[in-house]
């Protein structure tokens, strides 16, 4: 699904006016309706007050047509305008005497009204500002977010937590609304799913409001988010003729004296995501370990035994995992020197790795084109240095991955992918998932995925979602703290099924 920027969302919303031959107040209706519906079906014959706060703008006329239909149905309103300018737009006037004209007359509040009561069990709706905020909420307006925030209430917002702009990082968090559940009309925001804001949207509820599909399908977008029918998309089925040269030979490289496990795990997955041969390629120590481990795999041992050191391999894998539990020897950074001059195609890097590449820049100049690296946030600091906000951070990330061509997968909440200048935000995974070797099963997957013949930025987008639903379907029969890496590699059969469900 695309994530358009603020001036695509307004030339979408004007191509639709145009194209379906409308009214602005039609659509403005649609998103009421949409509303309306959601609030319906989540309180069933639950009726709390709704507290329904409306700026002057489209966001507030929103809310007032909301107001209308929740009336007419019989639901108790309480209905605040947030009088913060006189220039009311065109719809929200429209509404407004709607409204008036159903015998409502809302409260208007300003500098010098009271703070209106909110209790605990009512519900909040937030229709304040929406996409055309501009400028930081001042003053009693300020105050007032701060009152709701507050509150005990359940706040939902419309179309975006007022106080929240799309394209920047906020400049004051004490002037956003913290909603629990954020409705948003057709298309998701990017500023939802990043570190620093997602908190303030909770839920995301997408609304459709019946822009136009084609406007939609043609304009191009720097983001997706990637759920269920995208990933379908990526999935590549397999012939009944197929063998097991057919989905490639992965090899696993990394491992040091007690950190074993995550090559082991990434191993397991790298299996587990469909790769015809895996080979755990590791220090001496690790030998029985992984021959025990995971008997389905085939080992090779460095010379050394407790660090990777240079070492040949006699096949040519399809694709090359390194740097799990790698640590940072002199040793096994010729290595990966070695493995990155030696081997033309793409690998994947991280862990160690990463943070062996960060010591080391005379090294990118080596990194195969379109190998992927895998960082966490800590990892990608000690790459790309520090950065202002999360947008400052993409923007760093980007330039990165076009500058030595290759693709970038920042862990985190909501993973996001960077291949070929477009950001892919993953919406699969859950808190459970923050929990050691995670991360190396990631690797595995994605690494497995590769092997087969996905193209790496496919199997990055694609990996990335798997390894999140796999841990969601851990998740629904374990809960989220007894959920450990190896959960994820055991659901991974049920998330590929998931695809076609
Ligand atoms: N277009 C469509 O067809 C549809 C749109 N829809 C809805 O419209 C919403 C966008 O509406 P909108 O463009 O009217 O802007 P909105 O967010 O209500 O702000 C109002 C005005 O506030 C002002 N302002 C900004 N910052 C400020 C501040 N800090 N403190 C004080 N004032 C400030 C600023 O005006 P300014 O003062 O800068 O001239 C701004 O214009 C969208 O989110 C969705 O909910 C849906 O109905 C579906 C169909
Ligand atoms: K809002």
């Amino acid at each position: 699904m695309k994530i358009f920027n603020k001036e695509k969302l307004k030339e979408v919303d004007e191509f639709t006016i145009k194209e379906q031959n409308i009214k602005s107040e039609e659509l403005m209706e649609r998103a009421a309706v949409q509303l309306f519906g959601w609030l319906k079906t989540q309180l069933k014959e639950h009726q709390p007050k709704i507290n329904l706060f409306c700026g002057i703008g489209n966001n507030g006329g929103d809310g007032l047509a909301l107001a209308r239909l929740l009336l007419n149905d019989g639901y108790e309103v309480e209905v605040y305008i947030v009088n913060f300018s006189d220039k009311r737009s065109d719809d929200f006037l429209l509404n407004l005497n709607r409204l008036k004209e159903n015998k409502f007359w809302p409260e208007f509040i300003n500098e010098n009204s009271d703070l209106p009561e909110l209790q605990q069990g009512e519900i909040v709706i937030d229709a304040i500002f929406g996409i055309g905020l501009n400028r930081p909420a001042e003053g009693w307006v300020k105050e007032l977010i701060q009152h709701i925030n507050q509150s005990k209430t359940y706040v939902i917002s419309v179309d975006v937590p007022s106080g929240l702009y799309l394209d920047k990082a906020p400049d004051d968090k004490e002037v956003i609304i913290k909603a629990e559940t954020t409705i948003t009309f057709q298309l998701p925001k990017l500023v939802f799913f990043l570190p620093e804001t997602a908190e303030f949207a909770g839920r995301v509820e997408i609304a459709d409001i019946g822009l136009d599909q084609n406007f939609i399908s043609n304009t191009a977008a720097e983001a997706s988010l990637i759920q269920q029918p995208d990933a379908q998309r990526l999935y590549q089925s397999r012939t009944k003729f197929s063998h097991k040269g057919t989905f490639g030979h992965c090899l696993v490289a990394g491992g040091s004296y007690g950190k074993m496990g995550s090559v082991l795990l990434a191993t397991k997955a790298a299996l587990r995501a469909g790769a015809g041969k895996v080979s755990a390629l590791i220090p001496k120590c690790g030998y029985q370990i992984l021959q025990l481990g995971i008997p389905e795999a085939m080992v090779i041992t460095a010379e050394n035994e407790k660090h990777l050191t240079n070492t040949q391999t006699d096949f040519v894998p399809e694709s090359i995992c390194f740097g799990i539990g790698a640590g940072k020897e002199e040793g096994t950074k010729h290595y990966l020197e070695q493995l990155m001059k030696e081997h033309g195609s793409p690998m994947l890097i991280d862990a160690d790795g990463i943070n062996i590449l960060a010591e080391n820049k005379d090294l990118w100049k080596l990194l195969p084109e379109k190998s992927i690296l895998t960082p966490h946030p800590g990892e990608l600091r000690r790459l790309l240095g520090d950065w202002e906000d999360d947008f400052d951070k993409l923007e760093k990330a980007k330039r990165f991955s076009l500058e030595y061509k290759v693709i970038l997968v920042i862990k985190g909440a909501y993973t996001i992918t960077i291949a070929d200048e477009n950001l892919y935000v993953n919406s699969t995974g859950n808190p459970g998932m923050a929990t050691a070797g995670s991360g190396d099963t990631l690797s595995g997957i994605i690494s497995g995925l590769v092997s087969q013949g996905y193209d790496p930025g496919v199997a990055a987008v694609f990996g990335v979602y798997l390894h999140g639903k796999a841990g969601d379907l851990a998740a629904e029969k374990l809960g989220f703290e007894a959920l450990i890496a190896e959960d994820i590699i055991q659901h991974l059969g049920k998330a590929y099924k998931s695809l076609f469900e």
